[in-house]
């Protein structure tokens, strides 16, 4: 039998330093401090919610030494190119998910988060890739130093079992709205839609051992991802 590696408990909480300030505190309930710090390497699973900023928190955690992964561009890489996850999905969703012939992911994005059965469909084809990957890029990156995973539906799947330590990146649901909408990635209806298919922010934040508040400025955020590459335990 192979124990998973548990991390020992700190008393030290890694959240101190960036505790909610104002009403975050209020709306997303107090941090829950550490359930864990480790000695050597540490693989981390990164989430939060639509928008909240995972993907610009993983650019931090890289520029900062960390070996990155993102679920959302190995989705996009597979959807590319996995010719029979493509079949897979046509014979699946048939013309609604198509243009000119070809896979849409705005056209297949449609189609599946209008109903909570078409989104557990396609996620029943795609997940056991994504996981595959994911665990492929654990087991090269285990052992050298901080290994950060972006995965929007860690705890929606069981992939949050495969990590050390989670972090949630938090930020208020009017300040994703105005990012989101800057970004011309969404309309008001998208957010929406996708927004139902996952899990409450507060209790994906109540589960994660750590906290990254992005309410503020980047380099407010990448303080605090600066402040988790320096925990001292983390260190070889
Ligand atoms: C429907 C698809 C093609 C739309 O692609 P698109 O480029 O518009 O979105 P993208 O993949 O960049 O995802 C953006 C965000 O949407 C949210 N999201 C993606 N998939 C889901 C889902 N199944 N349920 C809830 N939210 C989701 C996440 O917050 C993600 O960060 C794509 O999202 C997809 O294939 N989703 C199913 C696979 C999945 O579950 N991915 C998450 C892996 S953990
Ligand atoms: N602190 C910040 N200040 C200003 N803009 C920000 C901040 N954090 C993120 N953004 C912007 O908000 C948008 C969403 O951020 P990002 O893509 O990192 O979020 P995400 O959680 O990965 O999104 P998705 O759920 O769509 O994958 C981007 O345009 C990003 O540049």
């Amino acid at each position: 039998m192979t124990l998973r590696r548990r991390p020992r408990l700190s008393a030290a909480g890694l959240c101190s330093g960036f505790r909610p300030t104002g009403g975050e505190e209020r709306r997303y309930g107090p941090c829950p401090g550490p359930r864990a710090s480790l000695r050597g390497s540490t693989t981390i699973g990164l989430t939060g919610g639509l928008g909240t900023g995972k993907s610009t928190v993983l650019k931090f955690f890289g520029s900062l030494g960390a070996k990155t992964w993102n679920a959302d561009e190995v989705v996009r890489r597979e959807l590319g190119a996995n010719a029979a996850l493509k079949r897979k999905i046509r014979n699946a969703f048939g013309e609604v998910c198509l243009r000119d012939g070809r896979l849409d992911k705005k056209k297949l994005a449609a189609e599946v988060f209008s109903s909570p059965g078409k989104v557990a469909r396609l996620e029943r084809l795609i997940h056991p890739i994504v996981k595959k990957k994911l665990a492929a890029f654990l087991r090269r990156n285990k052992k050298s130093g901080v290994a950060v995973a972006e995965v929007p539906l860690l705890f929606e799947t069981d992939f949050y079992k495969l990590f050390d330590v989670t972090a949630c990146v938090v930020a208020s649901p009017a300040v994703r709205r105005k990012r989101l909408l800057r970004s011309h990635r969404f309309t008001p209806q998208d957010i929406a839609r996708r927004v139902r298919h996952q899990m409450p922010l507060s209790r994906k934040s109540a589960r994660c051992d750590m906290i990254i508040h992005n309410n503020g400025t980047k380099s407010q955020t990448y303080m605090q991802v600066k402040k988790i590459m320096e925990e001292e335990t983390w260190k070889s």
